[in-house]
Order: structure tokens, then sequence, then C-alpha cells
């Protein structure tokens, strides 16, 4: 296994860029330690796939580097690279038996044929495949074969690392967590450095320690679910991860306090003086209706199970709320940000407070 380090890695599909519009990844420097579990999560075309390829060594960066610990694998091939991956769709010897599909990865290392058949029967417990293990992969589902690539990726535990790209796809819903689950217990229980691109936040939130967020080929954030939540460094993040995603109102900030159209908010903390477009973000969880605070227009309530969406807006901007079941939304509500929530942003970026909670 591998720390991966990203040096100055940038990429454009062009042979000669002129902008920072031709680059499919703008330069980034990051290291992705040994033994972590990632998601690489971002809408479509932000650049997920072409920073796993470039892991993986099929396709070269135009500028940076790779290193795998220390050995620099800019230029080494995929083969070289000692990787796992795993794709969108099944890629499987259909001649083959389940079993010898699984046991592939393992007889090409010259690995003892005991050890082997024991590893191959631990994954196929794992899929879900042990009444299957001898028949032939031709003529089995789409689902099915998928989940024999995910267990030849898998079968290996002396690889640098796991890529997987979107594996989950062809998945029917209910294998889907399932397969998630294993994953991760996979994950702690041999260490493997794993990466996996998807673009659902539940699929990223449920498999990584860490989630790597992309936006227009920059990793805008990589940390915990947590902080995902708590801290979006970026607004993309903000209004990308939950359901629904992160409130975002323009607000001039004055020191502790947030100014808006319509009144004035709290802060959690003391800002600096910003320059730029400035806003404030505040978590639908975190807006509380009732006889306090800025007026708030209702356009609509929707019933999800233990809590309501409550979708409306604050001076002509939408606001979501999310409200506990039982709770009552007064005849004219107003809406109030618990303080310490509220982040601060400046040209989308976020801003670290000054002082403590005030
Ligand atoms: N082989 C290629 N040649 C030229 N441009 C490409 C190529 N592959 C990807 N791109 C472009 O690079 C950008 C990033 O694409 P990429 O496939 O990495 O995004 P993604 O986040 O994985 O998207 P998706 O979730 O749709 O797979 C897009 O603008 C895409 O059109």
């Amino acid at each position: 296994m591998a720390q991966i380090t990203l040096s100055k890695l940038a990429h454009s599909y062009l042979p000669q860029p002129k902008g920072p519009g031709d680059y499919a990844l703008k330069e980034m420097d990051h290291v992705w330690q040994d033994g972590g579990a990632y998601a690489l999560l971002g809408a479509s075309g932000c650049g997920k796939t072409t920073l796993l390829n470039i892991i993986s060594g099929l396709v070269r960066p135009s500028h940076g580097r790779v290193l795998f610990g220390d050995r620099d694998v800019t230029d080494a091939p995929t083969a070289e690279r000692n990787i796992a991956q795993v794709f969108q769709f099944p890629v499987v010897y259909d001649t083959m038996t389940v079993r010898d599909n699984l046991a592939f990865p393992l007889r090409n290392r010259g690995m003892e044929a005991g050890v082997i058949s024991q590893r191959v029967q631990s994954i196929a417990q794992m899929i879900g495949m042990t009444d299957v293990l001898d028949r032939k992969a031709r003529g089995l589902t789409a689902d099915a074969k998928q989940k024999i690539s995910l267990g030849r990726g898998m079968v290996r535990q002396d690889v640098n690392a796991i890529l997987f790209d979107e594996p989950l796809t062809v998945i029917d819903p209910q294998m889907k967590w399932e397969l998630r689950t294993q994953l991760k217990s996979l994950h702690r229980e041999f260490g493997h450095t794993m990466i996996y691109v998807t673009h659902d936040q539940t699929e990223a939130l449920t498999f990584a320690d860490k989630v790597v967020v992309m936006h227009e080929g920059r990793v805008v954030q990589m940390g915990t679910p947590e902080e995902l939540f708590e801290t979006p460094a970026h607004t993309f993040v903000g209004y990308f991860i939950g359901s629904p995603g992160m409130n975002l109102l323009d607000a001039q900030i004055d020191g502790s306090h947030a100014v808006l159209p319509d009144g004035t908010v709290p802060l959690g903390a003391a800002y600096p003086v910003l320059q730029g477009r400035t806003q404030i973000g505040i978590r639908p969880e975190f807006v509380t209706l009732g006889a306090e605070g800025l007026p708030y227009a209702v356009t609509r309530v929707e019933d999800v199970g233990r809590h309501r969406i409550v979708r409306g807006s604050i001076a002509g901007k939408p606001v979501n709320a999310i409200l506990d079941e039982g709770a009552t939304i007064p005849a004219d509500p107003k809406a109030s940000f618990q303080p310490n929530k509220i982040n601060v942003y400046a040209d989308d970026w976020r801003i670290a407070p000054q002082g403590g909670a005030v």
C-alpha cells in the first residue's frame, strides 16, 4: 500500500491549452494517506474520472507529478503501479467460471493454490456468490457480473490502492447498500488505500473516511463527512452536500453581524473586513421558524417521514428549513438562524472567523 501524492498536477486534453477553461483539472497539490478510504464526489464533468485515470496511469497528466510513496510514477504504465481497478460496467471473462474470474489476479501473481482458494472463498462470501462459483460468467446478469468485477478488484491484498469508478451504477438498490457496507468492512479489515468515484453523496458519505469534493476541475474540499456538513469550504460543497443543501444569502459582514436587506443576523464569531461577494451559509437544519427574526414567506411544506422540509424565501431569496415532524409553523413566520452554525463566504470560499464565539 502507498501514500499517493499529487504534486502541481494539472491536465488538459488539448495539445495547446490557452486558459484555465481548457483544463479538465486545474493545478492541485494533494496527499492521499496510505490506507485512507476516499470518495471522490462531484457533478458530472467536474474531472473525477480524469483524476482517477491519472492516478491509475491510464492518462498521463500534462503538468505535475504523481508519487506512490517516494516513487515518482508519472511515467509508469498502469501495469507497473500495482493497483486494482473496478469500472462502472463489468469487465469479466465470460468463458471462465466465477471462481476462475475471482482467482485470476492471484494466479497471475503466482500465488499458492491453497491461499488462492481461501481468498476466493472469502471474497465470494462477501459478494454473495458462493453458490454460483462453478458457473460460467456467460449468461449471468449484468448485476452479477459487476459483483464479480468488484470481487476481482478486491481479491489481492498486496495492491498499492484500489480505484473504483462509479462501481455500483448497475447494481440494484438493496444490493448497493449491502456492497457499500461490505466494502467499508473490507477496508477496516485490510486497510487498503481506496478511492471511490461517485456523484452520489449518500454513497460517498457512507463509504468514505474522507470525501474529496470536486467542482469545475478543482478539489474544493477534502474532509470528513462531518466537516463537509459543518464547515463547507466552498459554497458548492454547502449546496451539493445535504438534502436540501445549504441556504446561501448575500449579506454584508460587519464584525459579528451579517446585514441582509430585511434585517441583521448575529453571527457566532467576529469576521475581518471582507472583499468581493460576501454571503452567509446556513443549513436548513439550523433554521428556526417562530415569532422572532427575518420575515419568511412559506412556499410549500414537504412531509418526509421524521421531519418536514419547509420551502420558502427571505426577501425573495430561497431559504429552506428542516423542522421536526410535530413542529408548528406560525401564521406569520419569522426565520432565525443558529449563530454558531452560520458560515461566512467571500467569493464562494469560506472565511475563518477571527475571534471565538461572541
Ligand atoms: N478523452 C477526453 N478528451 C477530451 N476531453 C475529455 C476527455 N475525457 C474527459 N474530457 C473532458 O474533461 C472534463 C472532465 O471529464 P471527466 O470525465 O473527468 O469528469 P467526471 O467528473 O468523471 O464526469 P462524469 O461523472 O460524467 O463521468 C469534461 O469537460 C470532459 O468533457
